[in-house]
């Protein structure tokens, strides 16, 4: 096994009084895309916010390579609609080369945006331009919180072939959130099922040929749906630990 970039053990957080995660136990190798789903609500962002390091937990650790650079693109951003900011201004807080910022505007294939003003930028430019920012730094890690949200279907696909493009060229690893199960399904090494725990994880063919995937996502199309109920035959409340995980197929068939 390749030595991790990341890796959290028994990873917990408590906020504003409630347990909003509990025993994360995660990793992420170089160059694997890693992908978390899980219902609105089930810690995904508080997940990546303790990974990137702006959060800290409550129980467990999170581990970084020695060095790790991370390349950050988050859920949203606030911009400020009564100051004037031009993407050439928003790359600069990443780096100062006029030259490489212009390189890695092409690089995602949003060429010569640098005069246009950030808040003028189309949902699929926008995301474009916050993804060459996260390249600017050279990261090791690139981590994307729902990064494709708000654009259509053939605008998403084309985020996320991007982003394998950009792994294989950098050889960076990529750890996402995302709704989007046929992406998921299309672009994860691993995906990790969250739902204040980790519900379920493994490869998406054998992730998806559990039944326990099936109860919770459902089949075919209608399975993206299926994530926005994910129902669960279990409670949540702190304290309930008799119930039942839904595992990958080879870990079931060890115990059969
Ligand atoms: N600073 C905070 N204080 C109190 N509660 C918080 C805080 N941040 C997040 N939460 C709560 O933690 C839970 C998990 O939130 P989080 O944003 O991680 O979920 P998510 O899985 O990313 O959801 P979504 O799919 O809707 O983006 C939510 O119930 C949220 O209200």
């Amino acid at each position: 096994m390749s030595a991790a970039l990341i890796e959290t053990e028994g990873l917990g957080v408590s906020l504003g009084g409630s347990r909003i995660l509990r025993d994360v136990s995660i990793r992420v190798a170089r160059g694997e895309i890693v992908t978390i789903v899980g219902p609105n609500g089930s810690g995904k962002t508080t997940l990546v916010r303790l990974v990137i390091g702006a959060l800290r937990p409550t129980e467990g650790a999170v581990r970084r390579a020695p060095g790790l650079v991370i390349g950050y693109v988050p859920q949203r951003l606030a911009i400020d609609h009564t100051m004037p900011l031009s993407v050439a201004r928003f790359l600069a807080f990443a780096s100062r080369d006029r030259a490489a910022r212009t390189r890695a505007l092409a690089h995602v294939g949003a060429p010569g945006l640098e005069r246009r003003q950030m808040i003028d930028l189309s949902g699929g430019q926008f995301q474009r331009v916050m993804l060459a920012h996260a390249l600017l730094r050279r990261p090791d890690l690139l981590v994307l919180d729902e990064a494709a949200q708000g654009l259509d279907q053939p605008g998403t696909a084309a985020f996320y072939r991007l982003v394998e493009t950009l792994r294989a060229e950098l050889g960076c690893a990529v750890l996402m959130v995302s709704h989007d199960l046929h992406v998921v399904m299309a672009a994860s090494d691993r995906v990790i099922c969250l739902n204040g725990h980790v519900c379920c994880e493994g490869a998406p063919m054998h992730v998806s040929a559990a039944p326990e995937y099936r109860a919770l996502f459902g089949h075919g199309t209608g399975g993206t749906m299926a994530l926005y109920r994910h129902e669960h035959d279990h409670a949540h409340g702190d304290g309930d630990h008799a119930h039942h995980h839904p595992r990958a197929p080879e870990e079931a068939e060890e115990e059969a």
